[in-house]
């Protein structure tokens, strides 16, 4: 399944901010990459016409043997990311349950119909794009992905998947579960390599570029699709994520959801919370003081560590540095850290949450902050709130905590985001509901429910059994007598 290559660059990752090699493996080369597409190419045909019954079944025992491999994934997952045991457990359960609900949303929403028309039998039938590139991240390396790669596979499609390279045994373990489900050969693919493996995949002549990952990538990736509007392109990007508090009874419970919104897996989620929209009463500094003792106390460690952590490590130690620098870059401007975000002793890469009230600052960049560095607003009004949470050029996820529904009124109707959310945090998406978002975060909602949509061609087909004159002529034809 892998494409083979005999000179290929090695190619290692590490557990983060350590030299722990969990993962050895080579880079594709250009050669690999054209081979990859070639054969997912050669496999199109046979596995677009299988039925889709046969394709589920393919998928369904993918699901049952991810499930006996659950402490596999987990492991690997925990090895290249640093997530903590629970958190890895989580993700690796949701490989499986992606599945029944790839199934149900494709029945649901790619199904064949029939419509009976004045001129005979209306049909939309629904076949696989073509070729497909999936680009994974590093942050959930197997639900990410997965979420394009399950949907694309039930819909007729082959894949070619490049996982992200600082998690690449992850990707490389769920093609071998495909491959032990039974999947043909050639109709999942997959190529390691960094960014550069990535634009060599999406410059080669595949129908379909199915990205999750950064507005920088995104962009180059957009760029590099110049020209070619026959490629269908889903990308699934950042967020600048806001959460605002207002007219919350229980202060205990908007700091909690804020601490999970922006901390959970060290911030390292694209809907994590980057911004909290305050309106400037003695409410706000109550909420500040319980917030501020959550970045104090909640646990920072390693996977394995007795008691568990909360968050585990960034990807990298230059991911905490760009934490690190980006924080001291808000302060240089004029912001004022309520509670600093450190990096602790025991390993490079973890890193303590931070607060950083940036209100005074007279230029707030529109970034996202890839970590565990909350940056807090205070604002005037509920009002204002909402315009303070809508500047940004992102439009990923937006909570509204507040026991006040016409507050929540009128946000859902003003705010700019795939995600809305009322009294939950801006992390945790339902797979049962379409997810993405607006702006520079992305198009098409992909991942989610409606995955099964870009997965899909829609034919509009109009059918009639016999061969036969129609009962009206059209004027100026003159039908010569049988
Ligand atoms: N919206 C979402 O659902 C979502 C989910 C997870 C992560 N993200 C975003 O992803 C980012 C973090 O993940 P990351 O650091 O792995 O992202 P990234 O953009 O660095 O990399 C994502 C993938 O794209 C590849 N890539 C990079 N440059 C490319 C190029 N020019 N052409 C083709 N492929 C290229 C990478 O090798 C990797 O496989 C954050 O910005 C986060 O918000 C978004
Ligand atoms: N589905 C995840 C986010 C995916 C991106 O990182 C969540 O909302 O928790």
């Amino acid at each position: 399944m892998t494409a083979s290559s005999e000179s290929t660059p090695p190619w290692v990752a590490c557990f983060p901010g350590t030299d722990e090699v969990v993962w050895e493996g080579t880079v594709a080369t250009e050669r690999d990459v054209a081979d990859a597409v070639s054969n997912a190419r050669s496999a199109l045909a046979s596995w677009q016409t299988t039925s889709v019954e046969e394709r589920i079944a393919v998928a369904e025992r993918f699901a049952a043997t991810a499930t006996e491999c659950q402490d596999q994934i987990t492991q690997q997952i925990s090895r290249e990311t640093g997530k903590p045991d629970w958190e890895a457990v989580g993700e690796a359960k949701l490989v499986p349950a992606k599945v029944k609900l790839a199934i149900e949303a494709y029945r649901e929403r790619s199904g064949s119909q029939r419509i009976d028309l004045p001129q005979g039998i209306g049909r939309v039938v629904y076949r696989g794009v073509g070729v497909m590139a999936v680009l994974g991240p590093f942050n959930f390396p197997a639900h990410l992905p997965n979420g394009h790669i399950v949907p694309a596979l039930i819909a007729g499609n082959t894949v070619v998947f490049k996982p992200s390279e600082m998690t690449p045994g992850t990707g490389a373990l769920l093609a071998e579960l495909w491959q032990s489900a039974g999947l043909p050969s050639g109709v999942l693919q997959i190529v390691q390599g960094d960014g550069k493996v990535g634009a060599t995949l999406v410059s080669q002549a595949v129908d379909g570029v199915l990205f999750t990952g950064s507005y920088s990538a995104g962009c180059a990736i957009h760029r590099s699709l110049a020209g070619r509007p026959q490629v269908l392109l889903a990308l699934e990007m950042g967020g600048n994520n806001p959460v605002v508090v207002h007219r919350a009874n229980d202060l205990g419970a908007a700091a909690y959801l804020t601490a999970v919104s922006a901390f959970v897996t060290a911030g390292q989620r694209c809907t994590c919370a980057r911004r909290l929209v305050l309106v400037d009463d003695a409410d706000a500094e109550r909420l500040l003081e319980r917030l501020m003792e959550h970045c104090k106390t909640l646990r920072v460690g390693l996977p394995g560590e007795d008691p568990e952590p909360f968050m585990g490590p960034l990807i990298s130690t230059a991911a905490a540095d760009r934490v690190l620098d980006a924080q001291d870059n808000l302060l240089r401007g004029g912001a004022t850290a309520l509670v600093a975000a450190q990096r602790d002793p025991r390993n490079p890469a973890l890193v303590r949450p931070g607060l950083i009230d940036v209100t005074g600052m007279d230029d707030r960049i529109d970034e996202e902050v890839f970590g565990p560095l909350l940056q807090v607003i205070r604002v005037a009004d509920f009002d204002a709130a909402i315009e303070e949470a809508n500047r940004t050029a992102y439009g990923l996820s937006a909570s509204l905590l507040s026991d006040d529904r016409e507050r929540f009124d009128a946000f859902r109707k003003r705010i700019r985001a795939g995600v809305v959310n009322w009294n939950q945090a801006t992390i945790g998406a339902s797979g049962r509901l379409p997810f993405g978002g607006l702006g520079a975060s992305g198009n098409h909602r992909p991942s989610g429910y409606f995955a099964a949509d870009y997965c899909s061609d829609a034919s509009a087909m109009l059918e009639s059994d016999s061969l036969s004159m129609p009962a009206t002529i059209m004027p100026g034809i003159e039908i010569a007598v049988q």
